[in-house]
């Protein structure tokens, strides 16, 4: 069987976060509409932090067949879902409460197993498995899009530099306590399950992330989580990024193209 490599990211350097909303939404579109025309439904998993807000230019927009979106999150903070620090709250204020998207179409954490860790993430990735494993028979979910964002340590869902949880081979979800941004007790997807996407997305905007982008680009051998991220042939990864985040960035920028 041949042997591909993954692809190269494609980074895409926009004027403003203006821009970026406006292509992301057209580029989300394309991935749903690819999806359903193909299977029916489109599986997305979303993030917290500065992402939910970039996803404005969906709002309103007829193109978007809500009731075929299946949504996960790639990582989520052990807290109740009207919590500040839920990634799910988030994405609800600033996307799905303006959206007519079935609430049985959002995946949230089980909040009646916030005790538990353990248990908490068997179940999601219980869940990832009803949604996945029936339909595809893969020893991987194929997410048709991820949508990540880079923390200013390199991290990425909750996949945190040095963590043991770099090294995860074998499960879907995986659980830390330890987090070194608050809250400590989070879910995360694991490398393999991101890394077996069709499309990932990263988002990063403003001056605060110029330093690590540009680490994360063009310094991939040191290892930090966001340049981990490399989803196996035929899967590829985008950075959509503003030109405040990519001032000092060698890695060659392409144009926006579906
Ligand atoms: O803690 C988290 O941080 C990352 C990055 O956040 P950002 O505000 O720098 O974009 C986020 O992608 C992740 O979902 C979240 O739990």
């Amino acid at each position: 069987m041949a042997h591909h490599s993954p692809n190269p990211a494609i980074l895409v350097s926009f004027p403003n976060p203006d821009e970026i909303v406006d292509s992301l939404a057209t580029f989300i579109i394309h991935a749903q509409k690819e999806a359903v025309d193909k299977k029916g439904r489109f599986t997305v998993a979303l993030s917290g932090g500065s992402l939910p807000k970039m996803l404005r230019g969906l709002i309103g927009n007829p193109a978007v067949k809500w009731d075929k979106w299946q949504v996960f999150y790639a990582d989520e903070r052990v807290v109740p879902l009207d919590h500040a620090d839920s990634n799910h709250l988030a994405c609800t204020n600033l996307l799905f409460s303006k959206v007519p998207i079935p609430t049985e179409n959002i995946h949230t954490i089980d909040v009646s197993l916030l005790d538990d860790l353990e248990e908490l993430s068997d179940a999601y990735e219980k869940e990832l498995i009803r949604e996945f494993a029936q339909k595809d028979a893969a020893r991987f979910p194929v997410f048709d899009l991820i949508l990540l964002g880079m923390g200013p340590d390199g991290h990425t869902a909750s996949l945190f530099p040095g963590h043991e949880l770099l090294a995860e081979e074998d499960r879907w979800i995986a659980y830390l306590e330890d987090s070194p941004k608050p809250p400590p007790k989070r879910i995360t997807f694991t490398y393999p399950v991101i890394n077996h996407a069709a499309r990932v997305v990263f988002v990063a905007a403003g001056k605060e992330k110029v330093e690590m982008l540009t680490q994360v680009l063009d310094n991939p051998e040191a290892g930090l989580p966001a340049s981990r991220v490399k989803p196996a042939y035929p899967g590829q990864l985008y950075w959509f990024v503003d030109d405040a985040a990519s001032a000092a960035v060698q890695y060659p920028r392409s144009p926006f193209k579906l």
